[in-house]
């Protein structure tokens, strides 16, 4: 059984105008299926507005599908009981793009951190503090940061806060959103090292939204490309990639290329 399976999902928005406020629906998911096993990365990649944050949202629980399930760990997230879906929530975490708007300014690393423990665990004072340094750590901050407040981080480092939350309840799988986008390329790339860390470490399983594809070749397991809504490539690894023939993944590809002239590869 896998993790995550996505089973034929659709979705629409209803699209609204000047003169006709409830207007048609606008399709963005268009039967899409995919799996997630234990432990790996899928990549998500695909240009902008082909559905890829709505499929996230979806997984989330976040966006009611209009058709087809999302079994996580094998029950149907849309479909359980309150309780249920409480307690698969936990196991389902998300980090998105824009660290800044992802933390309330008025809480400090220790709040910010501790907030999913206070809703889930009941830890003594001495238990709470010692997660967090744990926490911090293992992210690559220092315990000694847990009283500062995210104007006092740097953008990388907020992102780091924003990783330790979201595996503060050592969860199954985390959506990641464009979780590296908004960050310089030194950070990036320590970033993207910390994911893979932390994915061995907690056997940890991502579903890695991005439209970079060196980003996604560099983290995932397996790579899925989608356009219009719709999946239209699936591939286990980059070779695959490479050897498309889809003229819209040549096109991802083709702009790696062209961004970096001398490089033949996107190693
Ligand atoms: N809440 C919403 N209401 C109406 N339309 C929406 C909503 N959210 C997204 N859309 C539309 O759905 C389509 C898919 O958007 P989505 O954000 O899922 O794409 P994406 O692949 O993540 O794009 P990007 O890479 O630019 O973030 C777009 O046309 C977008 O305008």
């Amino acid at each position: 059984m896998s993790l995550l399976q996505v089973n034929n999902v659709t979705h629409s928005y209803g699209a609204t105008n000047r003169f006709w406020r409830a207007g048609r629906q606008k399709t963005v998911l268009s039967d899409v299926s995919l799996s997630i096993e234990q432990g790996q990365c899928l990549g998500l990649l695909g240009t902008s507005g082909a559905g890829k944050s709505t499929l996230g949202k979806v997984i989330l629980g976040l966006e009611k599908p209009l058709k087809g399930q999302i079994l996580f760990q094998g029950v149907d997230l849309y479909e359980t009981n309150p309780s249920t879906r409480r307690r698969l929530r936990r196991d389902l975490q998300a980090v998105f793009q824009d660290c800044y708007s992802s933390v309330n300014p008025r809480m400090n690393a220790e709040q910010i951190i501790g907030e999913p423990l206070r809703n889930y665990e009941r830890l003594s004072p001495n238990e709470h503090r010692r997660s967090i340094s744990m926490l911090l750590e293992s992210v690559g901050l220092s315990p000694e940061d847990r009283g500062k407040y995210p104007h006092q981080f740097s953008g990388g480092q907020l992102q780091r806060i924003n990783i330790a939350r979201a595996i503060a309840l050592k969860p199954k799988l985390i959506v990641l959103d464009e979780a590296v986008s908004s960050l310089d390329m030194v950070n990036q790339t320590h970033v993207l090292h910390l994911l893979d860390e932390l994915k061995t470490s907690f056997g940890l399983s991502y579903l890695f939204i991005t439209h970079d594809v060196k980003a996604a070749c560099s983290l995932s397991n397996s790579l899925v490309v989608m356009e219009k809504g719709e999946v239209i490539e699936s591939c286990e690894d980059q070779s695959q990639l490479i050897a498309s023939s889809h003229p819209t993944v040549k096109k991802l590809l083709e702009s790696i290329l062209s961004e970096h002239p001398r490089s033949r590869s996107i190693n």
